[in-house]
């Protein structure tokens, strides 16, 4: 584990490895935003924590792979806003209409943080997994080689089926398979 404190904002960030990263072979890799409520409280509304754990369980398949956990809580709105996004959620705004009612733009991620990290590690090349086109467009503008994008497509539930609908119809995410019918109701 290694941890970074973030010039400017001062966020602390922290990267795991698993085996010989630096070896300049595309490392398979996932560049996790922080999601508190998904990563540790278990929340059914979006597909973070099934994403961090899918992540890590396919580094530790590979034996070999590195995890950018970056504290972007919110889509960078932080966790205040976006419970306060939550809120307005329930009343009816999908998950880009709430942040642009509070003021902030749809997606307020700045990726820039991670290419220090990554040369810190030695790594020039990922096989990244996202379903997020703008990760791997800032990470090419960046220097770093995504050799390959791995889908990670995994968490579907009747919670955050409207949620990843606007995710891939608003924010480009390619995700398949989400059609009504193939989703369980509780
Ligand atoms: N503002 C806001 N942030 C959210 C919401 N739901 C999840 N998040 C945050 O979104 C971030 C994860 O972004 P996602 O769009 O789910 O996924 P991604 O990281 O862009 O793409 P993948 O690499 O495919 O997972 C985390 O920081 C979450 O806290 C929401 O409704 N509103
Ligand atoms: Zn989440």
């Amino acid at each position: 584990m290694h941890g970074f404190r973030e010039e400017g904002t001062e966020k602390e960030h922290v990267a795991l490895t698993f085996g010989d990263v630096s070896d300049g072979a595309p490392v398979l890799g996932r560049l996790h935003s922080e999601c508190l409520t998904g990563d540790a409280l278990f929340s059914l509304r979006c597909d973070c924590g099934f994403q961090l754990e899918g992540a890590l369980q396919a580094i530790a398949n590979e034996g070999r792979g590195v995890l950018l956990y970056l504290r972007q809580e919110g889509r960078g709105i932080g966790l205040l806003n976006k419970i306060r996004a939550y809120e307005l959620q329930d009343a009816g705004a999908d998950t880009v209409e709430a942040n642009l009612r509070l003021g902030f733009a749809e997606d307020q991620r700045d990726y820039r943080l991670c290419l220090p990290m990554l040369q810190h590690l030695g790594i020039s090349s990922l096989k990244l997994m996202t379903n997020n086109p703008r990760k791997v467009n800032a990470l090419t503008e960046l220097g770093i080689q995504v050799a390959e994008r791995v889908p990670l497509q995994t968490g579907l539930n009747p919670h955050n089926h409207r949620y990843l609908l606007t995710k891939a119809g608003k924010l480009g995410h390619m995700l398949g398979n989400l059609h009504q019918g193939e989703v369980a109701e509780d």
